[in-house]
């Protein structure tokens, strides 16, 4: 297990030493090492107390497993690495890595396209991103209107100590529009139901008022629909974005709060406009764009905010960055390392699917979920990565 190289350190962890030890139980063949890190969620000396071996060298190791960006100057010649290269889509800031991982003939799996037969991703964590993205949304609704009071998640040590902070939180009687159907959307229905906010079906949602907190979920199908026949094909949407519509526009005149885990990309639609954020009736007041693209699905997002300071406001006529809770602005919640906020259920999650999914396999020979997600193998770029040869540098 690598100490991360990325800077700001990410202090999320591939392997609990809960897990290391079970690993260490189970099999006589692996051991893991883990390097020495003043920055993970679990402390060097928790680590050794799991009985894992701390060292600085990770020569002797024949996998390393990080979770962010390795650097390229400490990537190993030959050696097997697991981590989220941000690669796939070309990224500029990982080209030089990229092609050092090549010439350093190493090999490559990257945690994000591990993935089942039918496409669906298996690592990620998204559910502890839409847990603390709509704990954070909440919050900052909270913090505008003056009604209520949440602190916030990374002062509490774990999930569970986290839900007992709304005990006895009484929420107004807002509506929450939920996008998405994924990782991220699942965690934010978890803190919908924690926070006793009523589901209520979309058509309710627009045409009824409450006496007592809603929230709505709409995923794909009630999002978008065919420019021409007016219907969603899940698989079709897929291929073809840009031959849909959004059919978002009246959740902005009835929501309070927009809490987005679509899965986004350019040829999408995006939720709304610009122009339709000063109509009037444009009454959502709070945005957490969990999903986080800049300028994507919501235009106001203006780019990334920090844990230490999560929300920004944005003023509606000018497009302009203001401070937060402005009686012109909407506030947005657009923070890309949310599960860093509960870094140790995050890791657990990660870790148990890690176990499940990939090491095992990995060590027993491998498998087709594996092969699909090795970008570089020895150095060569895999079949199915060649079309990023220009990007590494090879013909
Ligand atoms: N801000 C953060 O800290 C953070 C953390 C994790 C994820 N995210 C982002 O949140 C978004 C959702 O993540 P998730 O973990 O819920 O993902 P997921 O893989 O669990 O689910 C994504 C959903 O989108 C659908 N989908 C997949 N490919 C698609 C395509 N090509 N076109 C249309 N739909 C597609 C899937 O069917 C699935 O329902 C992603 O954009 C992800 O990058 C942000």
């Amino acid at each position: 297990m690598l100490r991360e190289g990325k800077i700001p350190a990410d202090n999320r962890v591939a392997l609990t030493p809960a897990h290391c030890k079970w690993i260490h139980k189970t099999s006589t063949e692996v051991r893991v090492i883990a390097q020495a890190s003043p920055e993970r969620c679990y402390s060097d000396k928790e680590y050794l107390a799991a009985g894992v071996e701390v060292r600085e060298d990770m020569t002797g190791c024949d996998i390393l497993l990080g979770i962010k960006e390795v650097p390229a100057k400490t990537l190993l010649p030959g050696k097997t690495y697991l981590f989220f290269s941000h690669t796939k889509k070309q990224q500029p800031d990982n080209r030089q890595m990229f092609r050092a991982i090549l010439e350093k003939k190493i090999t490559l799996i990257d945690y994000e396209c591990l993935e089942h037969d039918d496409g669906q991703r298996i690592l990620g964590f998204g559910f502890f991103a839409g847990v603390v993205g709509a704990h954070n949304g909440i919050m900052a609704y909270g913090q505008r209107t003056g009604e209520y009071n949440l602190g916030r998640v990374h002062q509490q040590q774990s999930f569970r100590e986290l839900i007992h902070t709304y005990f006895g939180l009484r929420l107004p009687e807002i509506k929450v529009a939920v996008t998405g159907s994924g990782r991220v959307a699942h965690g934010v229905l978890e803190v919908m139901n924690l926070l006793e906010i009523v589901e209520v079906e979309p058509d309710e949602f627009l045409e009824r008022s409450f006496s007592y907190p809603v929230f709505t979920q709409l995923k794909g199908g009630g999002l978008y629909e065919h420019v021409q026949t007016k219907t969603y094909h899940r698989e079709h949407f897929h291929a073809h974005p840009q031959d849909y519509r959004c059919t978002f526009l009246p959740f902005t005149r009835t929501a309070d709060i927009l809490m987005n885990g679509i899965y986004w990309d350019k040829n999408m639609p995006r939720l709304f406009e610009w122009e339709d954020m000063v109509h009037p009736d444009f009454r959502i007041k709070t945005i957490a764009d969990i999903t986080d693209d800049k300028e994507g699905s919501i235009p106001c997002n203006l780019g990334e905010a920090s844990m230490e300071a999560p929300i920004y406001g944005v003023d509606r006529q000018t497009r302009q960055r203001t401070a937060p809770y402005l009686p012109g602005s909407v506030d947005v919640m657009a923070v890309g390392n949310l599960p860093n906020e509960l870094p140790r259920d995050a890791s657990r999650y990660f870790g148990q699917q890690l176990i499940k999914y990939v090491l095992e396999p990995l060590i027993n020979g491998g498998s087709k979920i594996i092969d699909r997600a090795t970008m570089v193998r020895g150095g060569q770029l895999m079949e199915h990565y060649r079309y990023l040869s220009e990007y590494a540098g090879v013909r």
